[in-house]
């Protein structure tokens, strides 16, 4: 079977809450987000078929599956196991607002490790048990999307590819990553953050005003 991971779309920043931050989309992470469904069309076809999209339980992931799922015609069904390693954090800055206002956290994370707070191994264990669920319940002919996040989508290449550290590709925003589980146990990892279909509206590539 085909696991097709997407990242979310841009949120916004949420840095003060009394709860977990859980952003909605920027307006440019919702136009982000209606690129996906024509690329994600394209998996299905002769024998193969889109069997499922299930997304993280954060806004950010599920709100990026919608347009997805609703060209599909499917179900967006939340697993609580794709939530990324800061669901219980009160705050969240994306990437692009870390590099330039929390250089120290852009840092760490570009070095490849999670942040320091966060159980790494306990988060490790809970995004794998959950994709072994998704493919356990698989045809072998079945493409399951997942909109997930970097963090998500790192841990499992660490696993697939025996990587030293956590977090090391650059994830963009609705890039696709596609991992290939074979009926014998192998796992491919296919490609890795593909993004032209968002190319010119991921934050580094607009326009300098
Ligand atoms: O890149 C990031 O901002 C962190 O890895 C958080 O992950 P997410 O933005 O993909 O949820």
């Amino acid at each position: 079977m085909q696991l097709v991971l997407v990242r979310h779309a841009q949120p916004g920043r949420v840095l003060t809450t009394s709860g977990p931050a859980d952003p909605e989309l920027t307006e440019l992470g919702v136009e982000q987000a209606r690129r996906v469904p024509a690329v994600i069309a394209r998996f299905a076809g002769g024998e193969h078929r889109i069997a499922r999209v299930v997304s993280s339980p954060q806004r950010r992931a599920r709100d990026t599956a919608a347009p997805t799922a609703e060209k599909l015609g499917l179900p967006v069904e939340v697993l609580d196991g794709l939530a990324e390693y800061d669901r219980d954090l009160p705050a969240y800055i994306p990437i692009e607002d870390a590099k330039r206002d929390f250089r120290a956290t852009y840092d760490r994370i570009k070095a490849g490790h999670l942040p320091e707070q966060i159980d790494g191994p306990a988060f490790v264990a809970r995004v794998l048990g959950t994709i072994a669920d998704i493919v356990a319940a698989a045809e072998p002919a079945d493409t399951v999307v997942a909109f997930a996040h970097g963090g998500v989508i790192n841990v499992l290449l660490q696993d697939v590819l025996g990587l030293q550290r956590p977090l090391t590709f650059p994830i963009d925003y609705c890039s696709i990553t596609r991992v290939l589980f074979s009926r014998s146990g192998t796992r491919t990892a296919a490609t890795v953050n593909e993004n032209s279909h968002v190319w010119e509206l991921l934050p580094r590539n607009l326009p300098v005003d």
